[in-house]
């Protein structure tokens, strides 16, 4: 299965596309038939007002939930025709997930919390690789470390780098640096910048923060559940002109 899903993802430009997707709560109806399609490759902000649906796209999205109409596929593959077992398999080994909340587990130091999707996956540590992502996010001297001895900052970068480790087509972050001041912020957003630019990673990220949305190639823009809006090569300004006018 592990081999199928690889060479149907290579044959693809499509990093996630979703098809009218439609997700309700109740009688509330959090996602509204959204189409989008992430490219191979792209950092993309996700951005929209409080409620607008922006967590439960990346659910979708990523295969944490699933929508109640509609498809979404992570490298060509339609994660509705899978079952929970499979999906689980596909979110472990493809999806890298960072959080506002770090979700670091207390009792184990900064390798073993990098390193736990491997663990969880049965899959080998490639001793290699875990020291260049541990070097890119500046914590080769902290492998021993409990995250309660690291800054939030230092906790956030660990966050980033288990989501890297697994090597991810994709990762997606929902509001990573909503914790963090300005200056830690920056360094966050700069790895998963780096994801995409130097190992070709597709980032999608979820943010209220036009500074941190002008870091990606795009931003997608949500209201009541819909699409609005998209913005290539955002800046600052032009990323505050388009929220106003939502
Ligand atoms: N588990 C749930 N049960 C009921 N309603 C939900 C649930 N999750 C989300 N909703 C509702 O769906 C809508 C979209 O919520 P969502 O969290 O996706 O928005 P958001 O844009 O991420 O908001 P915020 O910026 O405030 O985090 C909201 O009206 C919300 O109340």
């Amino acid at each position: 299965m592990k081999q199928t899903m690889t060479m149907t993802a290579k044959a693809t430009a499509d990093a996630v596309r979703l098809e009218s997707v439609t997700r309700t709560y109740g009688n509330v109806r959090a996602l509204d038939g959204v189409s989008w399609t992430f490219p191979r490759g792209a950092f993309t902000a996700v951005m929209g007002p409080s409620g607008s649906g922006k967590s439960t796209f990346l659910q979708c999205a990523s295969g944490l939930d699933r929508p109640d109409a509609g498809t979404v596929r992570i490298g060509g593959v339609d994660l509705g025709e899978l079952g929970e077992a499979k999906r689980t398999r596909l979110r472990r080994e493809r999806v890298g997930f960072v959080f506002q909340a770090f979700n670091l587990v207390p009792s184990m130091d900064v390798e073993q919390n990098i390193t736990l999707p491997l663990q969880l996956g049965g899959a080998e540590v490639d001793r290699a690789w875990l020291r260049e992502v541990v070097t890119r996010v500046g914590l080769a001297d902290r492998l021993r470390h409990r995250p309660a001895e690291l800054s939030g900052g230092q906790q956030q970068r660990a966050a980033v780098a288990r989501a890297l480790v697994t090597r991810p087509e994709v990762v997606f972050a929902d509001e990573p640096t909503g914790a963090l001041d300005p200056r830690t912020a920056r360094e966050v957003l700069r790895l998963l910048r780096e994801a995409a630019d130097l190992t070709g990673q597709t980032v999608v990220l979820v943010t209220h923060d036009p500074v941190a949305a002008a870091w990606a190639d795009s931003v997608v823009f949500l209201n009541a559940g819909r699409i609005v809006d998209e913005l290539v090569s955002p800046t600052v300004a032009a990323v505050m002109n388009r929220w106003e006018a939502l």
